[in-house]
């Protein structure tokens, strides 16, 4: 069998998010979130499930830190919890919450795991979505304030930052279908959303180089390789639609100083056109040292005029799917990896990849083959990647430990890590040794 063997400092790392593991939502001086609000809104979520208590990670993050030891991580993407730090968005500041993030880095420090932090994950504090939230342009310097204070705090110990986590999921989910915080349904306000999060963006960017600290700073995009049903014309101006749309969409305004114009003709001719003073791209494209991306699976798409906003529709690909419904497809990895580099030229990190299944606890064993091969599979598509010029830099598993996966509460567990939620006990999958051994030698059987 050929060893695959990755360079000598590829970051091996797993992801996890404040909201989805943290729980302690109202404790030690904490202010209340947008996704606090919404998972106590009554139907909201699977089974009316919230994040209260989570994996009460903020009381037991001791233990998963000697964890992530135990599993070999070189580095472990987590996010702040801007409500845990400011509980109203701004102003009054909490010391319970800087501290438990402080005794976070420390115990990762003292582990030689590199920390990773996402600044952003969703988790709005409540007060600024009562004051409309990321459809207010201020919310944008909100942000960059609380940015500036956490690169005061920990700019000199964390050399990984990002911005944003998919701010395509929280603009859409969160304001034009409702199935995320806040709940909002308005499809031109989903778009508004969606600038001022690119503004608050290039406004943080521009505050941690001001700053002058010796990390690197970048953001995290979901991204979904797009493929055509057919070869017809149509299908494949399909495809330039859909990767404009849920691709680029956040990511050309930094690297171009514009977003898309296929979308931009579609959301005129719809209406649904906004105003912004031009100078904001200035702000938003403020260079940044590498692009995170999130990957899943990939879409399929076909022209469809009855979808009056993007003319298409997507298909169901042939191949297994997760316990998310979405389809496995290593390829794309490898696919959108070159797309992305090949347009940019700029380092990447893969931020998150994984998979849901419905793992089960026997005699204390998680047996999760099924996971060890979608991993399999796309760590090998990462190495082709490289081998083929792409500058990657690091795979982050997601997840760490099973959580809470936002709509659908706990019914999906992503983790290497197994959490019976009636006792947080943890214990690793049968992954997480799989993931060690990965680490172990860098690399990979082919
Ligand atoms: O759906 C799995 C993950 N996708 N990216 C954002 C994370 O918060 C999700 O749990």
């Amino acid at each position: 069998m050929v060893k695959l063997v990755f360079p000598k400092d590829f970051l091996w790392g797993t992801a996890t998010a404040s909201y989805q593991i943290e729980g302690a939502w109202n404790e030690d001086g904490k202010g209340e979130s947008t996704w606090d609000r919404f998972s106590h809104t009554p139907g909201a979520i699977y089974q009316n499930q919230n994040g209260d208590v989570a994996c009460d990670h903020y009381h037991r993050y001791e233990e998963d830190v000697k964890l992530m030891a135990e599993i070999g991580l070189k580095a472990y993407r987590f996010s702040i919890s801007w409500p845990r730090i400011f509980p109203e968005g701004r102003g009054k500041i909490n010391p319970k919450g800087v501290s438990f993030y402080e005794r976070l880095i420390n115990k990762l420090l003292e582990k030689n795991i590199k920390p990773a932090i996402t600044l952003y994950h969703w988790d709005l504090p409540q007060a600024l979505e009562d004051k409309g939230g990321w459809l207010n342009r201020d919310t944008a310097k909100y942000f960059s304030e609380y940015a500036s204070f956490i690169f005061y705090k920990f700019g000199d110990m964390v050399p990984i930052w990002i911005t944003l986590n998919e701010p395509f999921v929280n603009a859409f989910l969160g304001y034009a279908w409702g199935w995320h915080a806040p709940g909002k349904k308005d499809l031109k306000g989903a778009f508004v959303a969606g600038h001022n999060l690119l503004l608050a963006h290039g406004l943080a960017v521009q505050a941690y180089k001001e700053g002058g600290y010796n990390g690197n700073i970048g953001i995290t995009i979901n991204v979904a390789a797009v493929y055509p049903y057919t070869n017809s014309e149509e299908d494949l101006r399909a495809v330039q639609v859909q990767d404009a749309f849920e691709n680029r969409w956040f990511i050309e305004p930094i690297f171009r100083k514009k977003y898309p114009e296929v979308i931009w003709k579609i959301l005129e001719k719809n209406y649904l056109s906004f105003d912004f003073p031009i100078s904001d791209f200035d702000i938003i494209s403020s260079p940044i040292d590498f692009l995170g991306i999130n990957y899943y699976t990939r879409n399929i798409v076909a022209h469809d005029e009855s979808n009056k906003f993007l003319g298409l529709k997507r298909i169901e690909g042939p191949n297994e799917r997760t316990e998310m419904g979405w389809e496995i497809y290593p390829d794309g990895l490898y696919d959108i990896l070159i797309q992305l580099y090949r347009d940019y030229k700029i380092p990447i990190y893969i931020t998150e990849n994984g998979a849901a299944y419905n793992d089960k606890l026997e005699n204390g064993k998680v047996e999760d083959n099924k996971r060890i091969e979608y991993l399999r599979e796309h760590i090998k598509r990462a190495y082709f990647a490289i081998r083929d010029g792409v500058d990657l830099r690091g795979y982050f598993i997601w997840s760490l430990m099973d959580n809470f996966e936002w709509a659908h509460g706990y019914s999906k567990r992503f983790g290497i890590i197994y959490v019976d939620y009636d006792t947080q006990k943890r214990i690793l999958k049968d992954s997480a040794y799989f993931y060690k051994k990965v680490i172990e030698e860098n690399g990979i059987e082919e």
